[in-house]
């Protein structure tokens, strides 16, 4: 997508230069655009833990670079496959929700498994980092293409702008480009059809009106930030068409884990019989779980990030303000499950299906024999 006009993506990789790896750091948006190397794995780890770089197909797709830094280091070393296989311990224990960090990481592994150099596993390792993120790419345009009739079909029904409400970013800063909740808005927008986005502000870290709304706005798409208690209101008057998602673990039966809070629109959406649809690669299903209520890990971060926000002051300063009193416990679930029950749909690189393992063995029927759990 377009940063003030320029074609750009989140993560800037290639192949012949993996050391010269560098990533948008999300913790700047979007009071400044800041390019943050990852000269090692440590680096890549740390920028997945502090949240430099966020959402699940973009921390799959660093943990794999990370790898890459990781067989770089190693690859003139005996035990090349030891230290891989560090490097992939280090990385599992960055975040515990998105599975596309286990996805990426467990490539990179199998594309080693055979081999009998380190040089020769750096290549692979690589290789496959940059496939792993030209197929980011390609599967969310392609969640673009399916999804985008969701929006058209909508506007061709009341012929009046569509109103999609959106949670936390799973725009194409959580993934390399395109987005997967928003890829289908991108689309529809780029063809004309006229939309409106509510974006709630998703908090505690804000990730809908740091990142989604920026990313909107630097794409002209019309946009308006809310807070997060407001969908259930405008779902009752009329005033969403449409709730598109994203997703960091859909279980094979189509159980959601995504930003908390997520399900409080689901519920919302139900209440209102409006469509609720999650989009997501299939990098993001975890095959090996049914009951995502029970089985997803929901990661538990730092009360700071409910006690202070971070902003522009008006002088022009970057500051952080603590919001209540100084002693109270604050507690900092980042995840909810929604039950695929309160899911209309997910809409995925393969195109549309019904959130149950029925819908998702349709689209993907080599995994049907597999991980029954
Ligand atoms: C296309 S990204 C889908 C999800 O990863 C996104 O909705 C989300 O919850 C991101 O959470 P974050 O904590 O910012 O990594």
């Amino acid at each position: 997508m377009k940063i003030a006009g320029v074609v750009t993506r989140t993560i800037r990789f290639d192949p012949d230069r993996p050391e010269a790896v560098a990533v948008i750091d999300q913790r700047q948006l979007p009071h400044q655009l800041v390019w943050q190397p990852l000269p090692d794995l440590e680096t890549a780890a740390w920028a997945i833990e502090e949240m430099v770089v966020r959402g699940a197909p973009l921390i799959g797709a660093t943990a794999a670079v990370g790898m890459a830094l990781a067989g770089m280091a190693a690859r003139s070393t005996a035990d090349f496959q030891g230290a891989i296989a560090e490097a992939a311990q280090r990385l599992l224990k960055t975040r515990p929700t998105a599975v596309n960090l286990h996805w990426a990481i467990a490539q990179q592994l199998a594309a080693v498994a055979d081999c009998q150099s380190g040089a020769a596993a750096f290549d692979r390792l690589r290789l496959r980092a940059a496939e792993i993120i030209e197929a980011d790419v390609q599967q969310c345009a392609q969640i673009g293409h399916h999804g985008q009739r969701l929006i058209a079909d909508i506007y061709a029904q009341t012929g009046r702008p569509v109103n999609v409400l959106t949670h936390c970013n799973a725009g194409w800063l959580a993934c390399v480009d395109w987005g997967t909740a928003t890829a289908p808005i991108y689309q529809a927008f780029d063809q004309g059809i006229p939309l409106h986005v509510w974006v709630d502000e998703t908090r505690p870290r804000n990730q809908g009106a740091k990142l989604t709304a920026w990313e909107l706005g630097q794409h002209g798409v019309p946009h308006t930030l809310i807070a997060d208690n407001t969908g259930g209101h405008l779902m009752q008057h009329g005033l969403v068409d449409l709730v598109i998602v994203g997703s960091d673990r859909t279980t094979r039966c189509g159980d959601v884990a995504n930003k908390i809070g997520t399900y409080l629109k689901a519920l919302a959406a139900k209440d209102n019989d409006l469509p609720f649809y999650v989009a997501l690669p299939s990098s993001t299903i975890d095959w090996t779980l049914r009951d995502g209520v029970r089985e997803i890990p929901i990661e538990q971060r730092s009360d700071r990030e409910v006690k202070y926000m971070d902003g522009r002051t008006e002088s022009g300063a970057i500051a952080s303000v603590l919001i209540c009193p100084e002693a109270s416990p604050a507690a900092n679930y980042g995840f909810d499950v929604t039950p695929a029950r309160l899911v209309t749909g997910l809409i995925t690189e393969r195109g549309l299906c019904a959130a149950s393992e029925a819908g998702l063995l349709g689209l993907f029927p080599e995994q049907g024999a597999q991980n029954h759990g």
